[in-house]
């Protein structure tokens, strides 16, 4: 308690002076806002720029301490480097120094030293600063239970202790949004958030281990230890869609991290090309296929687009492409008869020299060596045709005696020059023009949609189809339907013949429910930015969208050679009664995924609800119940939008108070929010409640993952509801 009072006071302290600071800063900057107008003196602009840089500072490092003021640390270590004194480093979200003394007051969860208390062991321990291994002793670790600035309890934890703080995490109630661990970072996800910052990885792990939380947690320690060199601009989250950026959208600010670009594939592709597209929901092709419940087509579109057969036939089109334009250099560039370059010169930059650039960087590269080149030898070509012409006029004078000879002469020979010279000079002015206007630029949607569109092009691109094959691609874009697994091929198209802007071009991209991504989408991306620094986290028993994206990671390792694998298989979300019903599911799939292992946490045993066809009523009685409980976000999960439409209609004319949640839906934790398995794909609620009438879960591929991410969005209690235990797959 002791020391607790001495951060606060000493934060407390800090604050006041922060305080102050600001006042004071603001003050200035007004004064020499005031300055500026009437003396225009540079003296005031940099004085506004100190000023605001400092103010800057004071409000940062005022707001950080604000956030954290009412809890300013959450574990103690105690700790010794070899040959110095014993310490105890306290840990909290954000670092405090004492200005004075420099002594550590508390400690940042990110910063090296503090991977020893994630890291699990006591005794001796080591841990990296810049690649450069240290070593020290580890007495003890102890965790604090701190609300409101008063010290509840405090645990000391050892490896055979019951990790309290994360029981007590794990039972409490669900926000409707994700929220920040710090303090009970478990070591396994502490490696991933701390692994290798300058290599990619790629996690497999399971329902509720943390991957997305892990994938949020890595990025503020990213920026931590990297941030120096990294504009948090640069960085990139991809997620599945709205409502899960929703979702995830409160977590980064806790943890230190703003200014984030947070979007889906789909935007990300628009806004990087320009290119607006309008385009197919992805989820009506998927609610299709459930509802047809046929086996997918051999050669199926959405597949073929997404895959590496698909970026070959792209590859043939850039060439084909490529070579089209190399032939108009064919023509040499001349100024009047006078050849300046040779096109073979630029067709060896163009093909060879610059074919590491996107084609039309490389023309814009040669239009400037074009441009000096015409520059350098116009002029010499000037001056010797000025010489020749002075030479001949002067031969003129002398040569000849008839005097009328002589002056017709020379007329000619002025008149030629006077004629001649101002004709080079507008020619010089429009060369480079003229020679590079052959080059036209392309539309990338056009040129894709030829591909999608005409025959004889696809027949030249792709001889390794069938003519079945080639007719089928052609007739599924009719019409002008754009579907998300053309977006990786304008994408790439972009890419290879435009380039990605630089605003665009992040540095580090973290992908979520990377399972859901095909082979070419994630290629095309990483060629795009021209650069491996992904984090990929997924998990394959939740791959409901397997009919056009990826059943395994060999290819992606194989994709991203240096990147890191790792497997999560502890589920920190459900309970173990509700994880071994998953678990059933689970090991019904083709995949072979081990079985998760919930951390131990018991619950009520799911309940099965047997009911012949959909009864409101005894929705709301087990929603009812659920409430009493004390549980307040409450999902009803269905197999399909049809059927969540449905019931979120027939429970609204029970009055019951409902939400049918969409893509574009805020997240409330009020109502019974009813939304289709898809849609809740990452998100956990305090209960759900899976309902399956005229849709019952098949046992097929599709239907079991299906099944599974509605069983495990619940950390504390499931309901089934539905005509027999077999409409889920149990028995
Ligand atoms: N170390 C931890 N301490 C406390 N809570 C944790 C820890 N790890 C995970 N959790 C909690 O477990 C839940 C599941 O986490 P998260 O949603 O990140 O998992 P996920 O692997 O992305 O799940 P899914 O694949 O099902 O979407 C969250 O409520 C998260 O806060």
């Amino acid at each position: 308690m002791e020391r607790l009072d001495y951060t606060r006071n000493y934060m407390e302290d800090i604050l006041r002076k922060s305080q102050e600071d600001l006042l004071s800063a603001n003050t200035k900057i007004k004064e020499s806002m005031a300055n500026v107008e009437y003396l225009d003196s540079s003296d005031s602009f940099i004085n506004i720029l100190t000023n605001s840089r400092f103010f800057e500072l004071a409000r940062t490092q005022k707001e950080s301490l604000e956030a954290v003021r009412q809890k300013p640390y959450f574990a103690r270590i105690h700790f010794q480097r070899p040959e110095e004194a014993e310490e105890f480093l306290y840990i909290g979200k954000t670092s405090l120094i004492h200005s004075e003394t420099f002594e550590p007051i508390i400690v940042d969860w990110r910063s090296p030293v503090a991977n020893v208390y994630y890291d699990g062991r006591l005794g001796d321990v080591t841990y990296c600063v810049r690649d450069e291994v240290y070593s020290g002793h580890l007495y003890s670790k102890r965790q604090y239970k701190i609300e409101d600035g008063t010290l509840l309890s405090f645990q000391d934890i050892d490896l055979t202790t019951n990790d309290e703080l994360l029981q007590e995490a794990l039972s409490g109630k669900a926000d409707v949004r994700l929220t920040e661990i710090v303090a009970t970072i478990q070591a396994e996800q502490n490696e991933i958030i701390r692994a290798h910052l300058r290599q990619p990885i790629l996690v497999q792990g399971a329902a509720g281990s943390g991957k997305t939380t892990i994938a949020l947690h890595r990025i503020s320690y990213f920026l931590y230890t990297m941030g120096e060199h990294f504009n948090p601009q640069q960085l990139m989250i991809l997620a599945p869609n709205k409502l899960f950026i929703e979702y995830i959208g409160e977590v980064l600010p806790e943890l230190g991290v703003d200014r984030i670009c947070q979007t889906t594939y789909a935007e990300y592709v628009q806004n990087a090309t320009g290119i607006k597209l309008k385009l197919q929901d992805p989820n009506e092709l998927l609610e299709q296929i459930i509802e047809d419940n046929a086996p997918l087509p051999t050669f199926n579109i959405p597949k073929v687009k997404g895959s590496m057969e698909y970026k070959t036939i792209l590859d043939r089109y850039i060439k084909l492409h490529e070579r089209n334009l190399a032939s108009l250099f064919d023509e040499d560039v001349f100024i009047e008869k006078y050849r300046i370059m040779r096109g073979s010169h630029l067709k060896k930059l163009f093909l060879e020299e610059f074919a590491y650039m996107p084609i039309e960087k490389r023309l814009e590269r040669i239009k400037k060596v074009v441009q000096t080149e015409v520059k350098r030898k116009s002029k010499a070509v000037l001056d010797s045709l000025n010489a020749r012409y002075d030479e001949m006029i002067g031969k003129a004078l002398n040569g000849f005696r008839d005097p009328e000879k002589r002056k017709r002469n020379v007329t000619r020979f002025i008149d030629e020059r006077d004629e001649r010279i101002p004709k080079i000079k507008a020619e010089i002015k429009s060369t480079v023009a003229n020679y590079m206007r052959r080059f036209e630029k392309v539309k990338i949607k056009t040129m894709y949609r030829n591909l999608l569109t005409d025959r004889v092009l696809l027949r030249e691109l792709a001889p390794e189809w069938s003519f079945e094959e080639q007719e089928k691609f052609i007739r599924t874009h009719a019409r002008e339907k754009w579907a998300l697994e053309d977006l990786a091929a304008i994408y790439y198209l972009h890419a290879q013949i435009k380039g990605v802007k630089d605003e665009w071009k992040m540095k580090v991209v973290f992908i979520d429910e990377v399972q859901d991504y095909s082979l070419f989408q994630l290629a095309a991306l990483k060629t795009g930015l021209e650069t491996d620094m992904f984090t990929m986290v997924g998990d394959l028993a939740q791959g409901i969208h397997s009919y056009r994206s990826l059943t395994e990671w060999d290819s992606v390792l194989k994709l991203f050679p240096r990147a890191n694998y790792f497997t999560l298989q502890k589920s920190y979300r459900t309970t173990i009664e509700i994880m071994e019903v998953a678990n059933k599911v689970l090991a019904k799939m083709d995949e072979n995924l081990p079985l998760v292992e919930p951390v131990v946490r018991h619950g009520n045993p799911p309940t099965f609800v047997q009911n012949d066809e959909f009864n409101p009523s005894k929705i709301r009685e087990i929603y009812e119940a659920i409430r009493k409980n004390g549980h307040r976000s409450i999902a009803l999960i269905c197999k399909t939008s049809d059927e969540a439409a449905y019931f979120a209609e027939t429970l609204i004319e029970e009055n019951l108070d409902v939400e049918l949640l969409t893509e574009t839906s805020e997240l409330g934790q009020s109502k019974l929010l009813v939304l289709p398995s898809h849609l809740a794909k990452g998100l956990e609620f305090d209960a759900v409640i899976v309902a399956a009438f005229s849709f019952p879960y098949n046992d097929t591929p599709i239907d079991r993952k299906l099944l599974y991410v509605a069983l495990t969005r619940a950390m504390h209690e499931l309901y089934l509801v539905g005509p027999s235990e077999e409409t889920f797959l149990l028995v």
